[in-house]
């Protein structure tokens, strides 16, 4: 793990993680090895990204002895889901956490102007009271997080955290900027985007690549 430049923005530099995201970007990589490494790597970012859950303690006792441990606090966990990519994320976050609430919020984006489409949006009620964990795969000129964020912020979540797997620092800036509250955690942060907003050296098109459309 590692802080980076940008205010709020964790890279998750650990050998698991730099070794499957190596081989998610191998163009050779098959569908399901794509999905498989996602998901992978999703378990170890929800590590870093439920970093800040809250705990209480409970009295237990083990077959030895009692004692103070303890277990999460309140309402817990949503996971949203930006559509459609984001479910690939998804699928290994709920491994971990099976009882977490899930949104999902429909975002294509126009490849003309490179501004997210809305098509789908449904969400758990109670927002506000719960850690609110945005998936989507990739963070490019960052519009598509901004706007899902915003759209959850309307709808009552108040803490906040997003996960990608690869970001570039314009994204970086126009999304911190966009929503200076939001903490980051990413995989990797790559060069740049290229002429048709894709990142570079990147990994292709992550929703392409996880759901064999292309
Ligand atoms: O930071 P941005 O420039 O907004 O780009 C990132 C968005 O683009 C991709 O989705 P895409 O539009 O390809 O939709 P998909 O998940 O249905 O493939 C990706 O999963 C993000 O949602
Ligand atoms: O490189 C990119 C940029 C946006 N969306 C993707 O899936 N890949
Ligand atoms: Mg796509």
């Amino acid at each position: 793990m590692q802080p980076s430049s940008f205010p709020n923005v964790t890279v998750l530099d650990h050998p698991l993680v730099r070794h499957k995201l190596t081989r998610l970007r191998q163009v050779e990589t098959s569908t399901a090895g794509f999905r498989r490494l996602t998901r992978e790597i999703s378990l170890l970012m929800a590590y870093e990204a439920t970093r800040d859950m809250k705990l209480e303690d409970v009295e237990i006792e083990t077959p030895l002895e009692p004692m103070t441990g303890q277990l999460l606090s309140g309402k817990k966990l949503c996971f949203v889901s930006i559509l459609r990519a984001g479910n690939g994320i998804l699928d290994g976050m709920l491994d971990l956490v099976p009882a977490a609430r899930v949104g999902h919020l429909g975002l294509y984006r126009d490849p003309a102007t490179l501004e997210p489409v809305e098509y789908y949006i449904k969400l758990p009620e109670d927002m506000g009271e719960r850690l609110c964990i945005v998936v989507d795969p990739m963070l490019a000129t960052g519009h598509s997080a901004a706007a899902a964020v915003t759209k959850l912020k309307q709808a009552g979540a108040r803490q906040i955290v997003f996960v990608c797997l690869l970001s570039v620092p314009e994204g970086l800036r126009a999304f911190t900027a966009a929503h200076p509250d939001v903490k980051v955690v990413t995989a990797a942060i790559d060069r740049e985007l290229d002429d048709h907003g894709y990142i570079r050296p990147g990994l292709g098109d992550a929703g392409d690549r996880l759901f064999g459309t292309k």
